[in-house]
Parts: structure tokens; sequence; C-alpha cells
């Protein structure tokens, strides 16, 4: 099983960065970044209309190398100056090529928050994650006990961040409810084979109290799909695949939030 191994990857690699900077030394980089560094990604999410997350993905186990030349850093830029309303950065290493310096490096270049996008299983990479500029880290239902759940999203915030509760299934939608999540992502994709369904997010999004903001992710192409999940209340969209192969990906996230406009302004008539 696929997530098992991302899992067991994770441990290998927690462990390796542990002994290379410990706790107390992330503590202390934490504590002497500026208190209102990041930018409050929950208050973004909670103004009118549909929002785009935009990823920065070199490649996936389920697709391979989606594309050979990645200039992450030119390519977080194009997402910024796109007004992307936030932007997510893979540092998962082996199986997505991700790398803790891409989400540093680009955290310099833009002002979206950005999202560490990795297999959180340790408070440690929380730290790591503020310190390398992180501003909303990706807590996942299926890897994590209840009690992680609360713990890891509480610090997230004690340390000026956000969590993104992640679930595929209903069981999973009610735990990330229950941990009282902020913010709850649906992804249609399943870790643990990797299939993708793009109706799994508007299935389950009906489970979730209006006031709590949803995430649909994973499995998103065109302008019809960003239009169905705005007129179904999804807060934002996280799209990875779609946007690195595009060309030019400026007018797509323009397209993508255009196209989320004139459902939102039928919706209010
Ligand atoms: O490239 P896509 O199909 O647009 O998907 C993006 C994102 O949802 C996907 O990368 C993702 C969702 N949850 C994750 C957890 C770990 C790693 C990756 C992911």
């Amino acid at each position: 099983m696929i997530l098992d191994d991302l899992v067991a990857a994770t441990r290998i690699r927690l462990k390796r960065h542990q002994e290379k900077v410990s706790l107390a030394q992330l503590k202390r980089r934490v504590e002497q970044q500026s208190a209102d560094e990041n930018p409050d990604f929950l208050s973004i999410l909670n103004n009118p209309g549909l929002h785009v997350i935009a990823e920065v993905k070199k490649s996936s186990p389920s697709k391979g190398t989606i594309v050979s030349n990645f200039p992450y850093l030119q390519i977080a830029e194009t997402y910024d100056k796109a007004g992307t309303d936030a932007i997510s950065v893979l540092t998962e290493p082996d199986y997505f090529n991700g790398h803790l310096n891409y989400l540093k490096e680009i955290s310099h270049k833009v002002t979206a928050p950005i999202l560490r996008k990795d297999f959180t299983i340790d408070p440690y990479m929380i730290y790591e994650a503020k310190a390398n500029g992180a501003s909303i880290v990706l807590l996942i239902v299926a890897i994590l006990t209840d009690h992680q759940l609360r713990e890891y999203r509480e610090l997230a915030e004690e340390l000026g961040m956000q969590a993104i509760v992640e679930a595929y299934t209903e069981d999973e939608v009610n735990r990330a409810l229950q941990s009282d999540a902020k913010i709850i992502g649906i992804n249609n994709r399943n870790l643990k084979d990797f299939h993708v369904d793009f109706n799994n997010s508007l299935k389950l999004k009906s489970l979730v109290p209006a006031n709590i903001p949803v995430i649909a992710e994973s499995g998103i192409q065109t302008q019809a799909d960003v239009a169905k999940l705005a007129g179904a209340g999804f807060k934002g969209v996280l799209i990875g695949e779609t946007l690195m192969r595009a060309a030019d990906k400026q007018a797509l996230i323009q397209a993508f939030k255009a196209s989320t406009a004139v459902t939102d302004s039928k919706a209010t008539k």
C-alpha cells in the first residue's frame, strides 16, 4: 500500500533531518522570525469567491515525471503574479521529487501564503515548515491519530500557521470535524491506490457545516470543473498537474478565477 511506503520513507527522512538540525535549533530559528510574518490563509479563504491554491510539483508516484523542466522559483513567481491565493510546495523528496529548500527559496520570492505539502507525522515537521517559510501545513487524517490531529493543528496555529486537514472518506471527514479542523481538504485521489474520482469531494462536501471552509483537491482540470466546485460551495481548489503542464499558467489561473466569478454572480441573483 503506497501510503504506508510514503510514511515509512518519511520516518527515515525525519530521523535524518533530526540528526542534522535539532528540534531546539529549529525552535530557535522559529523564535527569531517576526511574529506577523505569515499571511493569514484562513481569512483569505473566508473572503467571498473561490480561491485557487496552485501547486509546485515536479513528479508524483501516480504520474511519474510531470514536467522535466522544473524552474520552481519562476513557476512560483508566476503563480504569485497571477494572483493565486496560496502556493502549495511539495517537499517530499522520495516520491514527489520535492525538497525543503524549494519551500525556503520560494518563500523569499512570493507574497501568497505557502502550504508545505508533505506527510506530516511529527511536530518536528511543523516547526520545520515554519522555519522554512510555510504558512500552512497539511495534516492527512489517514496517517494520524485523533490525538495527533488535534495536537498538530493546535501547534501549527500556535506558530501562526494554519492546517489543512485532509480527508478522503466519510469517516475521515468526520474525524477531521471531531478534531475541530478549521480548514478541511477533501481529496479526490485515494492515497492508497492513487485512483482519482472527481466526484469524491462533491459527494462528501455536505458533511461539513457551512462555517468551515472546504478545499477540493486533485484531478481538477477544466474551468467547468472549477465552476462546478464553486457552485457546490467549496472555498478553494488545490490544483497541481493541470497548472504544471499549462504553457500559460497565469492565463489559466485567471481563467479559473473568472469561471468562478460567473458562477458566484449567478448564485447570488
Ligand atoms: O496534481 P493534482 O491532481 O492537481 O493534485 C494536487 C494535490 O491535490 C495533490 O498533489 C495532493 C493532494 N493531497 C496530497 C498529499 C500528499 C501529496 C500530494 C497530494
